[in-house]
This record gives C-alpha cells, sequence and structure tokens, in this order.
C-alpha cells in the first residue's frame, strides 16, 4: 500500500527563493534510496507506530499500526530517538482502514483516523490502564462509554490566514507545524457545522480586509449555532458582509473584539428524572465537545454515584453546572464550585431557570475547598488534574468520590493520593469523548474501603 509522500522537515532556506539545487543526499532519497523496512511494535500514547532499527534505535512512526511492516523515511533525528513516516506499507494491520477524511495526512487533529473505530477504543483503553499500572493501582475492568466515529464536534475553531503571496488559507494547523492549511471538508464535525466550511470560505475571499479576522469559531447549540469572529479591527463593509452571511445561514454572529461584550446564551439539552433539561453556556464557556457522549457521562454519574433525594454532593470545577444541575434535578443537594466566575454565574442563572436549589461559589481550585458533609465529591478538573483536592480528599473526604478526567496521567498521579489516602478504585469507563484523536476522557468510581 503506497502512501502520499510527506516532505521531511524544512531545513532553513530549503523551499524559499534562491534556495540551493538538489544536493546528492536529496537525489540519493528521491530514488528510493535511505528507507528502512520496520516491523511496528505498539502505538505510542500519541497514536504513533514504534519500531526499533537495526541499531535497537527507537522510532516513532506517523500512521503506521502495530503488526505492520513499513518502509519509513526519517524525517528527524535525535539522540534518544528518531522519527520517521512510512513511504509504503508492505504489511497492513488488519485494523487498518481508509481515513474518512481527504485531509488525514496533513491535519494536526485526528492522528488515529487509519485505524478502526474499536481497535482505537481498545487503545485507549489500553493507555488509560498502563497508566494506573504505572502508579501501582489495581484496576477493575474497564467499561466504555462511546457514540459516533464521526460527526460528533460541536465546536471548532478555524484559523484565517494570507500567506506570503497573498492567498487566503482558512483551516487548522498542519501536523507539527504553526501554518495552516485550506479545509475542505472536516467529517469529526457536527454535521450542521461541517456544510458551513465552503460557504465560509466563499464569504471570506469576498472580504475586504481579511486580514483584520483573527480566527473563525463555530460553536453549535440544541436550539442554534453561533459563529464567532476574532476582529481584530472593525471593518465596516465586512461586518455588514457577515451580517448577510449570518442571516442566510440562520447562524447567531458574534463580533469578538477583544473586549467584554454581551454574548448570546445557546442551550444543549440533558434528559435527567423525565425532564429535558435545557443547559444555558455562553460562547467563552467550557463546553463538553460532544452532546452525545456527554449525555451518557453525565448518565453514567447519576447512575455510578446513585445519591438518593437529600444526600449532599460537592460538584468540583462545575463548569455551568453539566453534572451538577441533573444532580439537583434529582433532589440532591448541591454545592458547586468553579474557577470562572462568569461560569459561576451560569451555573446560578440556569438554576433559576430549571426552577432547581443549588449553591455555587467561585474558588481557585489550585487549592483545596473544605471537603466535610457531604456524601460524594465529582470532579472534572482541566488536564493537570486536582493534586490538591485529592490531597484534602485522601484525608477527609466522603464515601465516594466520582472523578472525570481528561489526562490519564494526572488521573493516575491522583488516583494514586486518594488510594493511599483509604480509597479504593472500583469502576473505571473509557469516554471515548474524541474518536479519531488520540485524546481519551475517563470516569472513575472511588469508595473507602
Ligand atoms: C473539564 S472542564 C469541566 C466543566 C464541567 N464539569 C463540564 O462538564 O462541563 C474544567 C472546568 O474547570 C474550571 N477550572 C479550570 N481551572 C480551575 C481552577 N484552578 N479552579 C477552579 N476551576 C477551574 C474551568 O473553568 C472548567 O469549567
Amino acid at each position: 500500500m503506497a502512501l502520499g509522500k510527506r516532505r521531511p522537515a524544512r531545513s532553513p532556506g530549503e523551499g524559499r527563493r534562491g534556495a540551493k539545487p538538489p544536493t546528492a543526499e536529496v537525489a540519493r532519497q528521491e530514488a528510493g534510496e535511505g528507507l528502512d523496512a520496520l516491523e511496528v511494535l505498539r502505538l505510542s500514547h500519541d497514536g504513533r507506530g514504534i519500531a526499533r532499527d537495526a541499531q535497537g534505535k527507537t522510532i516513532f512512526i506517523d500512521r503506521a499500526l502495530p503488526g505492520e511492516r513499513v518502509d519509513v523515511r526519517r524525517h528527524r533525528q535525535r539522540r534518544r530517538f528518531d522519527e520517521a513516516h512510512p513511504v509504503q506499507v508492505a504489511r497492513p494491520s488488519a485494523a487498518r482502514v481508509v481515513p474518512a477524511c481527504v485531509h488525514f495526512e496533513v491535519c494536526g487533529g485526528c492522528s488515529l483516523q487509519h485505524l478502526e473505530i474499536s481497535a482505537q477504543r481498545e487503545h485507549k483503553s489500553g493507555v488509560l490502564v498502563e497508566h494506573l499500572h504505572r502508579a501501582r493501582l489495581d484496576v477493575p475492568a474497564v467499561e466504555l462509554l462511546a457514540g459516533e466515529a464521526y460527526g460528533y464536534r460541536r465546536r471548532a475553531r478555524l484559523g484565517v490566514k494570507l500567506d506570503g503571496e497573498g492567498r487566503l488559507r482558512f483551516g487548522f494547523r498542519r501536523r507539527q507545524s504553526e501554518r495552516l492549511f485550506d479545509i475542505e471538508q472536516c467529517p469529526v464535525l457536527l454535521p450542521g457545522l461541517e456544510v458551513l466550511l465552503a460557504p465560509l470560505r466563499e464569504c471570506l475571499q469576498r472580504l475586504e480586509a481579511p486580514r483584520q479576522l483573527g480566527h473563525i469559531e463555530l460553536i453549535a447549540g440544541d436550539d442554534a449555532i453561533a459563529l464567532k469572529l476574532r476582529q481584530l479591527k472593525p471593518v465596516a463593509a465586512d461586518e455588514s458582509r457577515w451580517r448577510v452571511f449570518a442571516e442566510a445561514h440562520d447562524l447567531v454572529l458574534i463580533f469578538d473584539r477583544g473586549e467584554p461584550s454581551a454574548l448570546p446564551t445557546l442551550h444543549y439539552r440533558l434528559d435527567v428524572a423525565g425532564r429535558s433539561l435545557a443547559m444555558g453556556f455562553q460562547p467563552g464557556d467550557f463546553l463538553q465537545v460532544n452532546g452525545a457522549v456527554n449525555r451518557q457521562l453525565v448518565g453514567a454519574a447519576l447512575d455510578w454515584l446513585a445519591l438518593p433525594a437529600g444526600a449532599r454532593l460537592l460538584d468540583l470545577f462545575a463548569g455551568v453546572g453539566n453534572f451538577g444541575l441533573p444532580f439537583a434535578a434529582t433532589g440532591v443537594r448541591v454545592a458547586a464550585i468553579e474557577g470562572s466566575a462568569a461560569m459561576v454565574e451560569r451555573v446560578s442563572a440556569n438554576a433559576r431557570t430549571l426552577g432547581l436549589g443549588i449553591s455555587t461559589r467561585a474558588m481557585d481550585l489550585g487549592q483545596a475547598p473544605a471537603v466535610e458533609d457531604v456524601d460524594a465529591v465529582l470532579l472534572d478538573p482541566p488536564r493537570d488534574g486536582a493534586q490538591n483536592v485529592c490531597k484534602a480528599l485522601a484525608s477527609a473526604g466522603p464515601e465516594r468520590v466520582l472523578y472525570v478526567s481528561c489526562d490519564p496521567a494526572t488521573l493516575a498521579r491522583d488516583a494514586a493520593l486518594l488510594v493511599a489516602g483509604g480509597y479504593r478504585l472500583v469502576r473505571i469507563a473509557l469516554v471515548d469523548m474524541f474518536p479519531q484523536t488520540p485524546h481519551l476522557e475517563s470516569l472513575s468510581l472511588f469508595e473507602r474501603r
């Protein structure tokens, strides 16, 4: 199976006007020399194939899968490992599939599209377990919460730039590069967002001053789609073009001029206890990117904790109340803590609109809050994890702690603190929030022994 060639990393001066003519080395490479035939042993955590060369040096190979035999060209040499890309897959893996996206080889976004979806999930489960085992933890069988393999992302930020020749570039960043490539499709986006890419490009091409546009964000609520434009300087003629565009495509238009301004509120829905909760959020707020998997995640949190009405839950890193409000809808007494004052306001506004009682507080959870007098703690920190919170839970935490994590390394570090403090990991699920990418989310339930 021959693959498209990827250019080796550019040396200074290469590709610019006045570059030197091809050297003997370039001519040798173009004649197909300088390739290594390698057996791929396993996948790295970031989704690259790992092999060893004849000297035992580790080689990370883009777009290569375990069990494959690949002819590779090295594009970066380092002291302890090299990086390579396949020129040909001589023996493909049975788990190899044709990527759905035409940009797979260049895009920095989804590096696992060539791996069949159930194998992606098996790989991510393995990564999760490996991190926890390294922290010397006992791990129960990993459950799975997952949705569609494509068409799930409800938020995307797209770059806009004019290149050296004044040509418009509109898209995502290339792999391992700051440069943008032109996007034609993005099959991981919700279909309602993906169809906007071509008309957006047409609109961009008609702008008077595209240089004054930093980036474009698309955000889908269940009730409306917002188009947020990072406008570096106001350009009246372009702003009216965008107004016409937004009206034609039924979009909520937001000009972000880098200063505080009134923003619209969008909503996503969660079905809880026979009610459909409309969760309000604003374009700058944290939003779980995969709506269908988020519904499963919230459902699992309710099921796994199974708190009776009147029980007390501390919801840490609460966002707009994605977990806290559904628990409150089942009669649980929720105290929500979140670092962003704007999102704390949103939790309160959501609670008022939904007629739910919930106490809220803005606080930096780099420091631990008081954790007495609660029946359970739910925490959903950013990638850094919640080391100080887990230290406090380890010394005086409640019977049960439910940890939603988007980074298995910090989860393992924090889980080890909980276990050292007397908790046991009793249930864990891989939450496949970001199919086609190596990112993984997880849900872990800890109980006091
Ligand atoms: C992964 S999001 C989870 C949000 C929410 N639980 C949800 O499901 O939508 C993490 C949240 O933690 C908040 N956060 C980040 N750092 C924080 C800190 N040091 N203290 C308190 N909150 C923080 C962010 O604003 C964000 O809302």
